[in-house]
């Protein structure tokens, strides 16, 4: 056995191919406990999610969180599991099924799309193993993360890097890091904004909320924080909204440590106690829709804002397969596409 893997057949007779691989974060197999507990034992054994020195997080992860958490977590999968599965992971394939759609009838065979998880399946190590078995010789890795952060994006790069270290020969690759300033993903966030208000009216406050991260990893370099606040500034821009039409929040926080604030959650409990009574809540962090969205913000904030005294609140869904969003995609993908002979 060598020490790289590669591919002697053909290797002097390839074609110019492009694979372009699509990612998020991953779901569990099914919405059971069991299910849950594999999923977060890998989620949370990242060090890119979790920076608490290995041995201390090992024994809170195995002796506290995996023992609580995979039962409760599987509660809400299973109040969002739709036939076909995870919505996450539906939606995901339903993007990859319309990029790849759009790049075949321009480049025809000269261009491959598949789609993977971070965690969990499909693996982003077998996506890449069959871009290998094609010959491909450019690869664009497109994390579904609009905003950079380290947990996300910054991970999904580690699991590329890990595959592709193995390789005797590593072809071209595009990361592509960010696109939450891009014009079109931009404008495809408030054409989805400018419908919702033209069927349901204006609400007192549009909530931006976008999901949390621990503030110190802010305080170390993590850009995510000012991306997310360069996004809402474009999209208020473009929606020509006031400072007082609006707020941008932070959601879905995980264990003890400060995140980032405002928090979601307790804004929309003020909003209401001083008089806000119709809100729209939109979540740009989020390419698809999945339980953070379909759970948190569908139920959980509703009843904390109608609780705390609000009458009207809106979801606006993620962008999902949407046209616009899908030419967003495009628009980042097509420079990097290598099609010079
Ligand atoms: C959109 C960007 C995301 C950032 C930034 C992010 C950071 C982050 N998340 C956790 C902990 C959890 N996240 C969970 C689910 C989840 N998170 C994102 C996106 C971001 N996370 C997505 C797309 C999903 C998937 C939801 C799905 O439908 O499957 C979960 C698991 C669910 C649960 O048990 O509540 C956890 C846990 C941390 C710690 C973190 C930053 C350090
Ligand atoms: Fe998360
Ligand atoms: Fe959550």
């Amino acid at each position: 056995m060598s020490r790289y893997e590669g591919q002697s057949k053909e290797i002097h007779n390839f074609s110019k191919k492009t694979a372009v691989l699509l990612t998020n974060l991953g779901t569990p197999d099914s919405p059971t406990a069991g299910a849950l507990r594999r999923y977060l034992r890998e989620f949370l054994s990242d060090p890119r999610v979790v920076e608490i020195p290995r041995l201390i997080w090992w024994f809170i992860l195995h002796g506290i969180i995996l023992r609580v958490r995979p039962k409760k977590s599987a509660k809400l999968y299973e109040s969002i599991w739709t036939e076909q599965g995870s919505p996450l992971l539906v939606i995901s394939q339903q993007q990859k099924a319309k990029v790849a759609k759009l790049l075949s009838e321009k480049y025809g065979d000269t261009v491959v799309v598949d789609v993977a998880m971070r965690y969990g399946k499909p693996s982003i190590s077998n996506a890449l193993a069959n871009f290998q078995a094609q010959g491909v010789d450019n690869i664009i890795v497109l994390p579904l993360y609009p905003q950079y952060a380290g947990p996300t994006t910054g991970s999904t790069f580690d699991a590329v890097f890990n595959k592709i270290k193995t390789w005797r020969w590593i072809p071209s690759v595009h990361f592509l890091s960010s696109y939450h300033d891009q014009a079109l993903y931009i404008k495809a966030l408030a054409a989805s904004i400018k419908r919702h208000i033209e069927n349901h009216g204006k609400p007192d406050k549009l909530v931006l909320s976008y999901h949390g991260m621990p503030k110190r990893f802010l305080e170390q370099g993590d850009p995510y924080y000012c991306f997310c606040h360069k996004t809402t500034r474009l999209v208020v821009e473009a929606l020509g909204f006031a400072e007082d039409d609006y707020v941008m929040t932070f959601q879905s926080r995980f264990g003890k440590a400060e995140w980032l604030k405002p928090y979601t959650d307790e804004t929309l409990a003020e909003l209401a106690k001083a008089g806000d009574k119709h809100v729209a809540i939109i979540s740009p962090a989020f390419s698809a829709d999945c339980l953070e969205t379909l759970e948190e913000l569908v139920h959980e904030n509703r009843d904390i804002f109608i609780n705390a005294g609000g009458e009207k609140y809106h979801y606006i869904a993620a962008l999902n397969d949407d046209d616009l969003h899908i030419a967003a995609l495009l628009e980042s993908i097509e420079p990097h596409i290598n099609q010079s002979e």
